[in-house]
């Protein structure tokens, strides 16, 4: 609820000035919210905050009975002036509501009450959906449609005749035989999938979506211009009537079923109820059926079956005595962003969740809600199409939060009327909240991911795993769990504390004592019984913890490739690593390139026009050259056509880039800006390695040019040597040759068997062709098999290739 009105004040303790005061600012708050959303299709509060307004009038009023006034009685709204009015001779009044099961126990007793049943007397009831559009009267005379009215203030609605007569669910004329006089009163609606393709249309074309499906069906049925109710997507369900010559049946059941014979949709999960239980039972599994319906609903209405019991029953000022609309919880609710937070996950990408004044959604109180990704906040999709008729989220705005079922909430949009004035547009960091290291976000990507990735504490654990992961520095002893315990015990934050653990010897015992301790009492907990840790704890060896210390003493020399890949810097995978090693050999000569690559690391326009789809090295390079020569002024529109025809471009490279920059102007003066921002040599040559490439080569220099990044290597370097990657093909018993593996190894893994292999001066091919000079097929080798065969490969079993490697190693 906003903080305006002190709504959680018991009422009780209200002095009678206080109640006033009070009760006049609720009373004028819900004339305002009924004109907003009865006459303008626009509400500016929730529902449920609605509803919440009205209960509190009526408990000031139940203590004050002198304070009610036009508001505790009122329904909707006056008929806005545009249309001509219709009086209704019997009034179209509301329901009253019930929230929690009890209220609906309590209805119902107090109607038995009322009628005065007593225990033995059933009281069947109704319960249907209550559907959530706008209610609709259609009036006929002598079988045929001859007025259609909204709800208006109850006495008096808006005459909507030819719009309703456009609804296709409407029929224009009754079958013969229905009464001279037959007043149809429902629901008119809009369903879930109209509504996507109706707000889908208005945003094409350059109109404004609607906020709900009510909103869309209330806005398209009270047009001035029939015309534009046509082609609006309309429903109508039949559920209750007003003036009748004669009735069709004596139950509520019945004129609901004599409707649908004439020809009126009625909704399908109408059913009788006779006991509280069952109306509960349906009450739940409608709402678990809810979001599969097709359409809105926002509760179930329950109303005494039999039509003598309802006139018995009678009224209370804005409501029957005979009916009652048990609401489900809201799903959406109004609230402020009070800000945004930034989470930075275990892979660095940072996310954006908004901090929310608290409020209820779906029956739970929501303060944070998701709010996906920079370009969401900034109004536009996954597929760079506006969303929300590109309306921004920005701190301070009045935010709808979403919340159905499971699914975490989320912000799905904002009300501009509300925005404050001093409302500044979000601006998203580029700087890590976790660590401080920059935070970058790659052309076609959605998420801005933190750079520091040695040191981010946010992605610590992950980092220092893939550290010590098999293919990089591989250290025995640190699996998984153990960094975990290292990391919580504050012994490793980065890699290079993993070389100084050893000096912490007695830290790290009692860190892994505690987590054994926590791990021995979890089990017991599990297995419920203290006698089942027979080992009661004694004083376990440490010597897993020197085995450890000696697996990282065995690693403080490290070839290159290893060391690079170790980095887990972004797009540098195996293959990679490699590809630089065996460039630069050495650690100095990697770090000198790089550092120089930095130096000419290209302009932001210059990687956009590198990552636009189908744009390749060669269209980019063109059209650069192209807007180089390019001497008119970008106003020229036919120039700058002709300019765009020189660079040759290929049909897709030019489609896409006018579709990314808009129009040949846009494209060109891209080119001129990355043009400018072309990168140097040093960075060109780093991206022409052989399995490097432009996003890896940008990856590379944006790591080293963190300088938190930077920190950490020097550190590691003070504990580690690097070794040389040996140039291949000189000496290795397999210099040269060309090897393929296939089948299943069993005595090592197909990663291991690669590496031992290349270390021996080998290249490890793919695929079996002429050139391959021996195939290693363990079990279940295939295809590879046959083309060795094929191709008179030699072609030894694992047993045989480990025979060799032991004679190679020799
Ligand atoms: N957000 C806002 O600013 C705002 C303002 C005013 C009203 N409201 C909403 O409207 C409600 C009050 O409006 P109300 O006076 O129309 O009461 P109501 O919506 O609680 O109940 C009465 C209405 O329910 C509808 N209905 C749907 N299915 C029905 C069925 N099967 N049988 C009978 N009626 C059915 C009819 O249109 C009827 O007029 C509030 O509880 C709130 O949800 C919101
Ligand atoms: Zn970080």
């Amino acid at each position: 609820m906003p903080s305006e009105t002190p709504l959680d004040r018991d009422v009780a303790a209200l002095s009678e000035a206080e109640a006033a005061a009070e009760h006049a600012v609720i009373a004028a708050r819900i004339a305002e919210a009924d004109i907003r959303y009865h006459q303008e299709d626009a509400p500016t509060i929730s529902d449920a905050d609605y509803d919440a307004l009205r209960r509190r009038l009526y408990a000031i009023e139940a203590r004050f009975p002198a304070l009610r006034s036009a508001v505790s009685t009122s329904v909707g709204a006056a008929p806005a002036g545009k249309f001509a009015k219709v009086r209704h001779v019997v009034p179209m009044l509301s329901l009253d509501n019930a929230f929690a099961d009890q209220d609906v126990v309590d209805f119902v007793d107090r109607a038995r009450r009322f009628l005065g049943l007593d225990a033995g007397q059933v009281l069947p009831f109704t319960a249907e959906p209550k559907i959530d559009g706008l209610s609709l009267s259609l009036r006929y005379e002598a079988g045929r449609l001859v007025t259609a009215a909204t709800r208006g203030d109850g006495y008096e609605g808006e005459n909507v005749t030819a719009n309703a007569r456009t609804i296709a669910e409407i029929p224009e004329i009754l079958p013969a035989g229905v009464p001279e006089i037959v007043e149809i009163r429902g629901e008119c609606y809009m369903g879930h999938a109209d509504f996507a393709a109706l707000n889908a249309r208005m945003l094409e074309e350059g109109g404004k979506a609607f906020m709900n499906p009510r909103n869309a069906a209330a806005g398209s049925l009270r047009q001035l211009d029939a015309k534009i109710t046509a082609v609006r997507p309309l429903k109508f369900f039949a559920y209750a009537w007003g003036e009748m010559s004669a009735l069709p049946a004596t139950t509520q059941m019945g004129m609901v079923e004599a409707f649908a014979a004439w020809g009126l949709p009625t909704n399908p999960r109408m059913v009788i109820c006779t006991a509280v239980d069952e109306a509960l039972a349906f009450y739940h599994a409608l709402e678990e059926d809810r979001a599969g319906l097709g359409y809105d609903i926002d509760g179930v209405v329950y109303k005494v079956n039999e039509l003598a019991l309802q006139n018995r029953l009678g009224f209370v000022s804005r409501s029957p005595r005979w009916a009652i609309a048990h609401k489900f919880p809201a799903e959406q609710a109004f609230t402020v962003l009070e800000g945004i937070d930034i989470q930075v996950g275990r892979t660095g990408a940072l996310t954006p969740v908004a901090r929310l004044n608290p409020v209820t959604v779906g029956g739970v109180v929501v303060s944070n809600a998701t709010l996906h990704n920079e370009d969401y906040i900034k109004g536009i999709g996954a597929d760079g199409a506006p969303i929300r008729g590109g309306r921004d989220i920005r701190i301070g705005d009045t935010v709808i939060i979403q919340r159905a079922g499971d699914v975490i909430p989320q912000v799905v949009d904002i009300d501009l009327a509300k925005r404050p004035a001093d409302a500044q547009p979000y601006v998203f960091p580029t700087v890590c909240p976790a660590c401080g290291s920059h935070a970058v976000r790659e052309e076609g990507e959605a998420v801005r991911r933190c750079t520091g990735g040695l040191i981010c504490p946010a992605q610590a654990v992950e980092r220092i795993r893939h550290f010590v992961s098999r293919l990089a520095f591989d250290i025995e002893g640190l699996g998984d769990e153990n960094v975990q315990l290292f990391h919580e015990a504050g012994l490793i934050k980065s890699p290079v504390d993993i070389f100084h653990l050893h000096e912490k010897r007695e830290a790290a015992r009692v860190a892994l004592a505690e987590y054994r301790e926590r791990q021995s009492e979890e089990r017991r907990q599990r297995e419920g019984t203290e006698a089942k840790s027979k080992r009661k704890n004694e004083d376990r060896s440490f010597e897993g913890l020197e085995k450890l210390f000696r697996a990282i003493d065995e690693r403080r020399s490290i070839p290159l490739d290893r060391f690079i890949y170790a980095l887990g810097i972004r797009n540098v995978g195996e293959a990679t690593a490699k590809a630089l090693a065996k460039r630069y050999v050495g650690i100095d000569a990697f770090r000198e390139a790089v550092a120089r690559a930095i130096e000419g690391l290209p302009g932001e326009a210059w990687q956009t026009l590198t990552e636009i789809p189908r744009v390749g090295a060669g269209s980019r390079d063109k059209l650069i050259a192209a807007a180089g020569e390019f001497s008119g002024d970008l106003l020229g529109a036919l120039d700058v056509e002709a300019a765009l025809n020189r660079a040759g471009l290929n049909k897709p490279a030019r489609d896409n880039l006018l579709a990314h920059f808009g129009d040949a102007v846009g494209v060109i003066r891209a080119a001129r800006e990355a043009a400018g921002g072309q990168p140097g040599e040093a960075f060109r040559e780093l991206a022409s390695l052989g399995d490097v490439g432009e996003v890896a080569a940008i990856s590379i220099a944006d790591f080293f040019a963190e300088p938190h990044n930077e920190a950490v290597v020097s550190g590691l370097l003070a504990e580690v040597s690097v070794t040389d990657v040996a140039r291949p093909a000189t000496g290795g018993a397999l210099a040269g040759k060309i090897m393929v593996f296939t089948g299943n190894l069993e005595k090592m893994t197909r990663s291991e068997a690669k590496a031992t292999a290349e270390r021996l001066g080998a290249k490890v091919a793919g695929s079996v062709s002429k050139k391959t000079d021996l195939v290693v097929a363990g079990p279940g080798a295939g295809s590879k098999l046959a083309d060795a065969t094929k191709f008179g490969v030699r072609v030894i079993s694992e047993d045989e290739w480990l025979a060799l490697l032991d004679e190679a190693s020799r």
